[in-house]
This record gives C-alpha cells, structure tokens and sequence, in this order.
C-alpha cells in the first residue's frame, strides 16, 4: 500500500513522523484515524487527554498501526519534552487550543495565553531546527465582513467583494476591546503574523489552516454526559445535547448570525494533501470550508431538528426553538461574526481540494452518532434525579 502512494506532481511519498500536538482533541482524533488507516507515517501524539483516540491506541499493540502511534501525555504550557519530540519529527502539527466561544469572554486570559502565548515555543522549536509546520488558526481571523458595516438596505450588501473571506486579500475586523470574545481571534492572529515572519525572515516553512466551522462526531462534549454538566460547548454539541434531552434549542440573539458548515471527514482531506504535498503547501495561509453549505443558525437549527427525528424515530418538539440573548447565553463581552464563506482559490489553486459532503448529509451521519453514543446516558442522566 505505502509504496504506490504518490503526492501531486506523481513523486513518491516517504514515511514521516509527525508530532501532531491536540491529537486528543476532535480534530486531531479524525487526523489520527486517516494517518493510521491510509498512509505510512508515524504519530508522536501529544495532549493532556487521549479518551478520543484511545480506540486507535488500545489493546496496546492489536492494530496493524500500533508501531506507527505514540501517545505521549503532556501540558504544553510547561514541558521540557516538548523540544524532544518536535526534534525527532519531520513536521509538527499544533492544534492545542482553547477553541469554545463561551471561554473568550469569560476566560480571556487563558484562551489567550492557550493561543498565541502557549504555541510561541512550538513555533520557535520549528524554526530553529528547522522544522515544518502546519499550524490550526481559525476563520474568525476575519472577524466581522465589511458588508455587516454597511446601511441594511444597501444593495452592496449583496455584493461578494463585501463578505467572501478571501486570505490574501480580507481584512480582520474586530470589536472594540471591551468586547472580549475577539481575545480567541486575536491571539489566533498574532500568532499567524509571527509564524508568517519566522517564514519570511528565517525561511521557516509552514502552513496555516484557517477551519471554517468544521463539524462530525466526537465534537466537544455533552454536557453532563462526558464533560462538565455547566460547560457550553460549540453549537453542534450545544444542539445535539438539547435534542438527546428533548428541550428547545436555544438560538443566541435570534439565530440570526450565517455560518458555512463542512464535514470533518472532507476537511481532514484537505489537511492530508498539505502533509503530503510540502512544495505546494508551504508559505501559504488556507481556508478550508465549504461555501455551498451555509446556513443561519436558525436553520441549522431547524434542520438539526429535522434530522434528528429522522435518525432517532422521535417526533420533535411542539415549541423546538427559544430565543435567547447573548448577554444570558455568554456573558458579558460576547460579540459575534455576522457571516463566513471562506473564498476557495488559494486551496483549489495549490491542493485542488473541494469539499463534498451536503449539509443534510453531514447532520444525518453526525446525528446518528450523537444519538447512538449518547440517548442512552442522558436517558438515564435525566431518569436518575427522579428516583433519589
Ligand atoms: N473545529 C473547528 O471547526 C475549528 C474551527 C476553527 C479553528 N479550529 C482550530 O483547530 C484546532 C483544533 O480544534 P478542535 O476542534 O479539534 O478542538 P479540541 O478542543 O477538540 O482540540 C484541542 C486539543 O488540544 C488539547 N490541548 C489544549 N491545550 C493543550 C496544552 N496546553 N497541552 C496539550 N494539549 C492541549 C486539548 O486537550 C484538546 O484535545 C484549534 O487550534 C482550533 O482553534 C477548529
Ligand atoms: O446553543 C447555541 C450555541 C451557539 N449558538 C450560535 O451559533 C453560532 C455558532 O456557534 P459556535 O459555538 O459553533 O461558534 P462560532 O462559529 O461562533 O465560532 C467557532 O468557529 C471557529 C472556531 O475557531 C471555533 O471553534 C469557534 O470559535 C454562533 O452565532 C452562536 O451564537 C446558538 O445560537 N445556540
């Protein structure tokens, strides 16, 4: 299998070790799974939880890649083993982070610590042993569009030069300081500034990935099932929990705000022509999203609601949405992004990546999980306060 794989431009792949740091997470648990089951290179996976990739992990050496993953358990933020594994990788992979909306306003310190602060020394192990690296920033680089500014009755509203993100081209539009939500943001886009300069004056190579809401199974948690029963996951954990528990979804400030959704499965695609395909990935920032698939959150919500019902057998509720403010939902300092279609060119140009998946078909795969993995705990979770 290793040895017919060939890269872009026809040339043979060689093995490589990869130290993929946030490999517990959900994006690194997806990324995991597609080097193991695909290719011929080697995981140093690092985090301080494994439960998401311990199905690849476990029974210690039964699976025909269990020479070919280690998990190693540590904290970034202080670790002397860190220069160690970065050293002995072809290419280090950072997608540690804070990445929940409900933390940037309430937490800013530590999300921005986590996002620029924390990754600082993985940037400057790279570059001095002169390492590859592909770095996780976020679409909300771009913050607001130029559009949102606009009169509401402005016909350029319309207009894509007024709201396509595009990465050499888009401004990044914050809000003011008190509005604490674009700590996440702007720690994320310090932190491409710097890896962009370690490129342009130390020649480090590197590329940035920009997600654009990227979503699947084993996204966050569920609150009270597998993580704390107060935590605010992001929005597809947010409405599967409601939909496990039979409540309302709960839309922020009308549900107004658009949001272009891709599968997991189709982006992590795209981070695997990157690996394999350095010539043509380094120096460039990438959006990596699906444009064809945007909708408000109030129809994400509907369609959730929707396919839920499909894949459960359950009817939905009569009253299924409420309204609720970003005030109560947030906190203080919450702040949004009015609308986010990545543009295409720079991934189609250099990696020819398109995505595939529809949003109802990505709802109805992510769904039957949800429901298969967890109706039967909060069924219980719920049944349990009854019986004391
Ligand atoms: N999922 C998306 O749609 C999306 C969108 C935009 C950006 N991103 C970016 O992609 C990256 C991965 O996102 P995800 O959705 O997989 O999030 P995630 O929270 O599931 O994964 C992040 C992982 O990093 C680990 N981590 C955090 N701090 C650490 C530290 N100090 N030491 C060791 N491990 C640490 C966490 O334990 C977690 O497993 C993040 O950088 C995020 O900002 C994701
Ligand atoms: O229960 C909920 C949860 C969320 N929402 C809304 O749904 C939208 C999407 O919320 P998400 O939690 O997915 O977070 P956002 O899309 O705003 O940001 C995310 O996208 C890019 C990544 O960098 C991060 O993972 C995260 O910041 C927001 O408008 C939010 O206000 C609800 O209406 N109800």
């Amino acid at each position: 299998m290793a040895s017919a794989r060939v890269d872009l431009d026809g040339n043979p792949i060689k093995a490589m070790t990869i130290c993929m740091i946030g490999a517990g997470g959900f994006i690194g648990s997806h990324l995991c799974e597609k080097l193991m089951a695909e290719t011929p290179h080697t995981v140093l996976a690092v985090d301080v939880y494994n439960d998401k990739i311990k199905h690849l992990l476990e029974p210690a050496g039964s699976h025909p890649w269990s020479d070919r993953i280690q998990f190693h358990r540590l904290n970034i933020k202080h670790d002397s083993r860190l220069e160690g594994l970065i050293k002995m990788a072809d290419l280090t992979i950072n997608l540690a982070a804070i990445c929940t909306p409900a933390d940037y306003n309430t937490r800013p310190l530590d999300t921005i610590y986590s996002n620029f602060i924390d990754a600082l020394p993985v940037v400057k192990y790279c570059s001095e042993n002169g390492k590859r690296l592909i770095h996780f920033s976020t679409c909300e680089v771009y913050g607001k569009t130029i559009g949102s500014f606009l009169p509401k009755d402005s016909p350029l509203r319309q207009d894509p030069e007024y709201y396509v993100l595009k990465e050499d081209a888009s401004p990044c539009i914050f809000g003011s300081i008190e509005k604490q939500r674009w700590s996440y943001a702007c720690a994320k886009q310090l932190i491409e500034r710097l890896i962009y300069a370690e490129g342009a004056e130390n020649g480090m190579e590197f590329s940035i990935v920009r997600p654009f809401n990227w979503i699947g199974p084993r996204m966050d948690f569920i609150p009270g099932i597998d993580g704390p029963s107060e935590g605010v996951p992001r929005v597809l954990a947010c409405f599967s929990n409601n939909l496990l528990r039979h409540e309302p979804l709960k839309l922020v400030d009308g549900g107004q705000s658009q949001r272009t959704f891709v599968y997991i499965k189709d982006a992590i695609e795209a981070v695997l022509l990157m690996i394999e395909n350095p010539a043509r990935a380094n120096g460039h920032i990438f959006n990596v999203g699906n444009p064809n698939n945007e909708v408000t959150v109030r129809q994400l919500a509907e369609m959730m609601i929707q396919v839920y019902s499909k894949v459960s057998g359950e009817p939905s509720l009569e009253v299924p949405t409420v309204d609720v403010s970003s005030q109560e939902f947030y906190g203080v300092g919450y702040d949004d992004s009015d609308k986010r279609i990545p543009d295409m060119t720079i991934i189609n140009r250099q990696l020819g990546w398109n995505p595939k998946t529809s949003l109802w078909d990505l709802l109805e795969s992510t769904l039957t999980y949800q429901h298969r993995t967890y109706a039967e705990a909060v069924k219980q979770a719920i049944a349990k306060p009854a019986a004391n």
